[in-house]
């Protein structure tokens, strides 16, 4: 993460209530009651404006994935949505209550985040760590029960670290640290999961499974994630953030179109449907260097991008692919 502001284990631990302290539209999922809703959120950091009027309308059980380049306001987003940051302007609902007006165990048991930092708990196994998912339902000074110590038993299995239970968290890979972080998060049985960057330290097996887990754990998930192919392939809704605007929201399909990638990320690219799932596949290519938006544009012109398809929307072009 770019921000000065390093969050730390104080923010990871305001999810556990520790401290106290362009519409993106239901589509594929329509819904009376969105899960999360973003309403012309804004935050400004002394004179910058970070994050601009950002709008979304997310279902329950479905994943969204905040794309963007560096920079672009991804965690700063995030952070709004954790309420480690508070909006300059517009308001944050989770099911249709503003988060602002949640207490802060109310919060705790509603939303986990699972960050990017790790925590230094040295001494702590991997099984306390994610009891510590448990906190926000317990009463202060009870005993652990059966039940939770089955919750974190089951969580640990979730994420393939049932073997690591004894084992220090900080004597774990990077990957498996990741996993307990977010298997702490499972047993804290949230109604909205929110993820910074969470494939972040994983091989590809874990990254696919991991995300393949989140998605069916049918709870509502928002994570930040760089890698456009993982996202297209497994984020139900994507938000392309630039400079603090959400310049495309959709599936993935509407937002992943060449001229998008182009104009945002300055990398010239292919996209066809992916073999299997049928959203956006990017190749990129080599050599190109787009240096500003002007220039992004003329390679997304329909004559100047590297395949000559850049604006056309995603399914005009999976005709063109069939006849080169
Ligand atoms: N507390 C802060 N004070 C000053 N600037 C900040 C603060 N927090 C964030 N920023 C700035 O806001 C911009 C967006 O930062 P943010 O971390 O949200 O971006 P990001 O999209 O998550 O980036 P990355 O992909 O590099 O992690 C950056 O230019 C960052 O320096």
């Amino acid at each position: 993460m770019s921000a000065p502001n390093q969050p730390s284990q104080t923010e990871s631990l305001l999810s556990l209530g520790a401290s106290e302290g362009s519409n993106l539209s239901a589509g594929d999922g329509a819904c009376a009651r969105p899960a999360l809703s973003v309403r012309d959120l804004s935050w400004r950091c002394g004179e910058r404006a970070i994050l601009s009027g950002v709008k979304l309308d997310l279902p329950e059980g479905k994943m969204l994935g905040i794309i963007g380049p560096n920079g672009a306001g991804k965690s700063s987003l995030l952070r709004c949505l954790y309420r480690f940051l508070t909006p300059s302007s517009g308001e944050i609902q989770l099911f249709g209550q503003p988060i602002a007006s949640l207490s802060a165990r109310a919060f705790a048991r509603e939303v986990a985040v699972v960050l990017q930092d790790t925590p230094q708990h040295f001494d702590m196994t991997t099984a306390q760590l994610v009891a510590l998912g448990l906190t926000p339902h317990k009463a202060a000074f009870s005993m652990t029960t059966k039940a939770d110590r089955l919750a974190v038993s089951q969580a640990l299995e979730t994420v393939g670290l049932k073997e690591r239970a004894g084992q220090t968290y900080a004597s774990l890979s990077g990957g498996e640290k990741q996993r307990a972080l977010i298997a702490r998060a499972i047993a804290q049985q949230p109604k909205l999961l929110i993820l910074d960057e969470p494939t972040n330290h994983l091989d590809i097996r874990y990254q696919i499974q991991i995300l393949e887990l989140l998605k069916a754990l049918g709870v509502t998930v928002v994570i930040s994630i760089h890698d456009l192919n993982l996202a297209s392939a497994l984020c139900d809704q994507l938000l392309l953030l630039d400079q603090g605007k959400a310049v495309a929201q959709g599936s993935p399909k509407q937002v992943l179109s060449e001229a998008q990638i182009a104009r945002v990320f300055c990398v010239c690219c292919q996209v066809s449907p992916h073999p299997q799932h049928g959203n956006p596949q990017i190749n990129y290519f080599y050599g190109y260097h787009l240096h500003n938006a002007d220039q992004s544009a003329q390679h997304g012109s329909s004559s100047g991008s590297a395949n000559g398809l850049a604006d056309q929307p995603f399914e005009a072009k999976e005709a063109n692919h069939d006849e080169r």
